[in-house]
Order: structure tokens, then C-alpha cells, then sequence
């Protein structure tokens, strides 16, 4: 990768995109794939394709296009998922459920290795192959399974405790979806999730549209 160039935020964030469409399209038998082909899957123009990639490397050959499987490969490393995340998820509820069986993260590399509730009646369940733990066991139990990504669906009045606890833990990275701000030391990653934005833009263009 060129270490002095500074990445947008958006270059980042395609990347994951270009990452699922290219395997899909690996799963299609498809060996190389062009810029403009690629570009079209996803929704981008080709040139910004090759602007994204360029920032990491020289990618693809001129005239030919790019071999699919290693391009697979070496934006998985730069998304370093070619490294296997322990993740624990904090917070057995209808969304917590959801994540727990979602089957594509074990795909992308990460390990559904800890679950906490504070609800007895969940403790002792198994999803997805994982047994429910009380709350009361986190910090062993994350040092034990070595878990590098806590992912919190409790209560937004309990989020803040929870990513505290987290953090005193080791956990270096946090997916968030209680809606708050949620503060951590510097030397922690969070990503918050809020689904209510996605829903938010589209009523905006919706009432757009019914206005004209
Ligand atoms: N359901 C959704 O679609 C959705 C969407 C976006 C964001 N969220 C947010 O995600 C969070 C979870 O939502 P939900 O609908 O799954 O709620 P839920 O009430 O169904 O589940 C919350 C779970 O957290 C557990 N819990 C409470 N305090 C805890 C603690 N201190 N430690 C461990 N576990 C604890 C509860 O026992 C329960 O099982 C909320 O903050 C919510 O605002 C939910």
C-alpha cells in the first residue's frame, strides 16, 4: 500500500462493495472483469474504480482488465480480512438475534465467538453455535476468547456502560447500533450504525417527489 497517501473515508467505505461484487462475480466462473464491466455491477464509473484502487497499489492490467481472484485477495488484505475477528455480541435481543445468525460475517473471516445478556431466561441458550453468558462474565470471558470486536444491541441507557466495560476489557474495535454517541478512548475504533438514516433519506426524497 502507498503509506503517504491519505484515504478518504469514501474510498474506504466502497471498498467492502467492491469486495462482495467481485466475489459474487468469482462465483460466477468469471476469471477478469474490467473496469467498466465492474463499474456497472456496482453503480460506480470505471475511472473512480481505478482511482480507488490506485490508492493502494497498481492493481489489473492495462487493456485486459482485472484477474478477479487476486484483486478478491488484495482487497480482502487491505480490509484485513484476511486476518480471522473474534466478535462478541452484547445484547441477545431482536436485532442481537438477527446478527448472531447472520451467516455472511463467518464468510468475511469474522468468529461469533461470546454472547452476554443480562436476561436470565436467555443465559444458557445456544445461537448460532454459541452459548448466551451472563453480562457478569464479560471481561473473562472476552480476555479468555481473545475477542477484538464488541458489537452492542443493548438499550441505548445501557450502551455506554456496556463500551466501558468493553474497553477495560481490551476490545479495540465497537460496532454500535444503540442510537447515542457513545464515547471511548482514542486508541479505540467505533462504528456506530443508525438504520433510521437510511429511512430518513428516502422519506426525504419521497416527499421531494410528491411535492413536484
Ligand atoms: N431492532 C431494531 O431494528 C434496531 C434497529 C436499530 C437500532 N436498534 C438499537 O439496538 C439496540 C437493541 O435493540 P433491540 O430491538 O434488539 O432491543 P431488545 O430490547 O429486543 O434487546 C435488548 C437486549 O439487551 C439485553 N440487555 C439489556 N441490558 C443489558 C446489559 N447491561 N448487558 C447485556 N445485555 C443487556 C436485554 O436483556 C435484551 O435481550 C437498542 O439500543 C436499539 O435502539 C435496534
Amino acid at each position: 500500500m502507498k503509506s503517504h497517501i491519505v484515504i478518504s473515508k469514501a474510498t474506504i467505505d466502497r471498498l467492502p462493495l467492491y469486495f462482495r461484487t467481485l466475489r459474487h462475480i468469482q462465483e460466477e466462473g468469471i476469471e477478469i472483469i474490467s473496469s467498466e464491466e465492474l463499474g456497472r455491477r456496482i453503480g460506480v464509473t470505471p475511472e473512480q474504480i481505478r482511482k480507488d484502487l490506485a490508492s493502494f497499489g497498481e492493481f489489473g492490467k492495462k487493456g485486459v482488465g482485472y484477474f478477479v481472484r487476486e484483486l478478491i485477495r488484495n482487497i480482502g488484505e487491505i480490509l484485513g480480512l484476511h486476518r480471522n475477528w473474534n466478535i462478541a455480541i452484547i445484547g441477545i435481543g431482536h436485532l442481537g438475534w438477527a446478527l448472531a445468525n447472520y451467516k455472511n460475517f463467518s464468510s468475511l473471516g469474522f468468529n461469533l465467538a461470546a454472547i452476554f445478556d443480562v436476561d436470565l431466561s436467555k443465559v444458557g441458550l445456544t445461537i448460532n453455535g454459541v452459548e448466551v453468558q451472563h453480562v457478569n462474565s464479560l471481561e473473562e470471558v472476552l480476555q479468555q476468547r481473545q475477542i477484538h470486536i464488541g458489537v452492542i444491541t443493548v438499550p441505548a441507557e445501557q450502551a455506554q456502560k456496556v463500551a466501558d466495560r468493553l474497553v477495560e476489557a481490551g476490545v479495540k474495535g465497537i460496532w454500535n447500533f444503540a442510537p447515542l454517541r457513545i464515547n471511548v478512548p482514542g486508541h479505540v475504533r467505533i462504528i456506530s450504525e443508525d438504520l433510521s438514516v437510511g429511512l430518513s433519506s428516502l422519506s426525504y426524497f419521497l416527499s421531494r417527489q410528491l411535492s413536484d
